[in-house]
């Protein structure tokens, strides 16, 4: 089924279910029998997870005891949640180099992470405990998902020192978990989902964290917005400290002294990603050291000492 198709189903099961839910609700006269409505609605959820762009927050699914659920709370992020500029082959590398290198005059080191294909995530601890969880969103306002990031297992409740501070990452599904839940909607009817990154998103947005909690979601934690009480210099340090606080980082990582060591880090993982346990669609490649990163500083939407590495699009399975 593609996302028109779903679009049409889910537009027939919203018309059908609140025509029942009318009579039900408001005129105390059921116009349906209770298993057909809870066939057509159990249908109408699996398509609006499977398809996540299609969520209206008018949707019956919204709703609970016939009024619009509040759904999530709006989170404000201290800091926006920034996108990446994108490189798509060595020369814009070496131009992402150039124009660095017209405002830092020592050598820069630079610190390659595999770019994870999630949900970005903000996390925030308290004295150690783990208080708020936050969509990304549009960067500026998120939603809050704590109950449902709670059910996350690699986000710890409690770090290993009484930190306060907010942590920055992607919340993914292994590829194993994809399949296995696929095959479960499968055999059940429901509509699968296009790939891991929805499946993730899917789940997440669920207003119900128990279905979280059976969809084995993980994450790779790899920023930190206001670093608190950390003291850390670099990239390098500052994922070192968070694996020693408890949390979960991507450890393919690589601290390299050019763009040419980049660029074999680069060619490398391209060639291991149908090895890995997750899917990604680059590699993030950031100047380490923090002082630097000041220094060179963001645009509007985009820090400068950042780039996306895009993987070229996988040709189609055969
Ligand atoms: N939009 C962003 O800033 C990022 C997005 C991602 C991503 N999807 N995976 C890994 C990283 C990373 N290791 O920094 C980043 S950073």
């Amino acid at each position: 089924m593609d996302q028109e198709q779903a679009q049409n189903r889910i537009s027939e099961l919203r018309q059908q279910l609140n025509e029942m839910a009318q009579a039900y609700y408001e005129s105390d006269q059921p116009i349906a029998e209770d298993h057909i409505y809870d066939g057509l609605y159990h249908e109408l959820v699996g398509l609006e997870e499977a398809y996540p762009d299609l969520v209206t927050s008018d949707s019956i699914t919204q709703k609970v005891g016939g009024q619009v659920a509040a759904g999530f709370t709006k989170i404000i992020h201290d800091s926006p949640m920034l996108s990446l500029g994108n490189a798509f082959n060595l020369e814009d590398l070496q131009s992402f180099e150039g124009r660095i290198k017209k405002l830092i005059d020592e050598p820069i080191e630079y610190m390659c992470e595999l770019k994870i294909d999630g949900l970005a995530v903000s996390v925030k601890y308290e004295n150690g405990q783990f208080v708020q969880g936050a969509t990304r969103g549009d960067g500026k306002v998120g939603e809050d998902i704590t109950a449902n990031l709670k059910m996350v297992e690699s986000i710890p409740a409690k770090l290993n020192e009484p930190l306060t501070m907010e942590v920055r990452g992607e919340c993914y599904m292994p590829k194993s978990s994809f399949v296995r839940l696929n095959e479960e909607r499968e055999e059940s009817g429901q509509a699968v989902f296009a790939n891991p990154r929805n499946a993730a998103a899917g789940s997440l947005r669920q207003l119900d964290s128990a279905v979280v909690g059976e969809r084995q979601l993980s994450t790779f934690m790899y920023a930190v917005a206001n670093q608190g009480d950390l003291d850390v210099a670099s990239q390098e340090q500052g994922l070192n400290a968070l694996d020693e606080l408890g949390l979960a980082t991507n450890h393919e990582r690589k601290v390299c002294q050019s763009i040419d060591e980049v660029w074999e880090y680069v060619q490398h993982f391209q060639d291991e990603r149908p090895n890995l346990a997750y899917e990604i669609d680059g590699i993030v490649i950031k100047v380490n050291n923090f002082e630097d990163q000041e220094a060179i500083g963001y645009t509007v939407k985009a820090p400068r000492w950042a780039i996306a590495y895009k993987f070229p699009a996988e040709e189609a399975e055969t």
